[in-house]
């Protein structure tokens, strides 16, 4: 199945990312949010992006503007996905609004279209089954942030299809990608092993195993990691962690895979990490 116009749903740091790695790679790309507001600023980020790459001398001015004018924002739903031959969905990590999602997707999108979703732990099974297409619904799990990191989980439902999963794979190798296939567990392989270090780090700063600075220096400097486990909770956003550790913890019904407390807490503070200005660290 050709692919030549990508829906991504979801103008967050990951839906700009993704809209930004399918509009360099050549595909016609439609971004949806909610809110005209959502929708600049996800376009802003791109175009914000692009330029960096022609000051360092990586663009032309000229390619910059011709990814632009691949781009397009809406807030219809239907008129942002009408036409698609994938979406690929960014929205909040959250069972029901992604399950809500899906049902409208299947109903406004074309019979051929694929439904891809960018979840980092849901079932992609049991989203699938809220539509009438399950074997063309798949995890297609970029990382943040996308227009640098080189991996593309990819997550079989119980049903997808063969040929909707080749088709995703060689999607992600045309945006530049790796795709990696894994099966549809709680957190898959990337959040399984991720996450409960994560909140262990958050863990160790509950129990006054040292300062937050310390915990990421040990990590940074020790495991050679690019960001300390504070700071990347901070770069991925507090209510994604604590979300993941949710899915994690609800999945597979194992304590050892409980959210820290302090975690909790600075959600509910609405410190959500760099996309609030303020997480484990304060951002200007
Ligand atoms: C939660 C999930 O479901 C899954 C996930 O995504 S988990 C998160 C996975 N991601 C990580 O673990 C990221 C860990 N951190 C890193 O790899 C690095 O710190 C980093 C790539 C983010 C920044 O790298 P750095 O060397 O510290 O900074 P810096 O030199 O400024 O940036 C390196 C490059 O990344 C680019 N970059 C950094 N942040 C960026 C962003 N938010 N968007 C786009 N590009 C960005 C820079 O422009 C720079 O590009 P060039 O090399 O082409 O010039
Ligand atoms: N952060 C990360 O490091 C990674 C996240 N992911 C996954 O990607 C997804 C998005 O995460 P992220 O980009 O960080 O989150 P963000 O909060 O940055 O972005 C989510 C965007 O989706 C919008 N939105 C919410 N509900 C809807 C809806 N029904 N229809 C359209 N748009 C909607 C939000 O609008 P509003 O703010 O107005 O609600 C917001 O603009 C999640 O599933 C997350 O688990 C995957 C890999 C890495």
């Amino acid at each position: 199945m050709g692919i030549q116009r990508v829906t991504v749903i979801g103008a967050g740091q990951m839906g700009s990312g993704i809209a930004q790695v399918a509009a360099q790679a050549g595909y016609r790309v439609q971004l949806h949010d909610l809110t005209e507001e959502q929708v600049e600023k996800g376009l802003a980020v791109i175009s914000r992006n692009l330029s960096r790459q022609v000051e360092k001398g990586r663009f032309q001015q000229l390619e910059k503007e011709a990814i632009l004018s691949r781009l397009d924002g809406a807030t219809d739903l239907r008129k942002a996905a009408g036409e698609a031959d994938i979406v690929v969905e960014a929205v909040v990590e959250n069972m029901a609004v992604k399950a809500d999602l899906f049902r409208q997707l299947d109903d406004v999108c074309p019979a051929h279209t694929i439904l891809a979703s960018n979840t980092s732990s849901l079932p992609i099974t049991e989203i699938a089954a809220v539509t009438k297409r399950p074997e063309q619904v798949i995890g297609m799990h970029f990382m943040n942030p996308v227009p640098v990191m080189k991996l593309v989980e990819v997550i079989r439902g119980l049903a997808t299809s063969d040929e909707v999963t080749q088709t995703v794979e060689a999607l992600a190798k045309e945006m530049g990608k790796t795709p990696v296939e894994v099966n549809d567990f709680p957190g898959f392989v990337s959040n399984r092993i991720l996450m409960p270090m994560i909140n262990e780090a958050v863990y160790a700063l509950y129990e006054g195993v040292a300062e937050k600075e310390a915990i990421d220096e040990v990590m940074k400097l020790g495991m050679n990691h690019p960001m300390g486990p504070l700071t990347l909770a901070d770069f991925i956003g507090l209510d994604t962690c604590l979300s993941i550790m949710e899915i994690l913890h609800e999945g597979f019904g194992d304590p050892k895979y409980r959210p820290c407390p302090l975690l909790r807490k600075y959600v509910k503070a609405g410190w959500l990490g760099r996309k609030t200005g303020r997480g484990f660290y304060v951002y200007e």
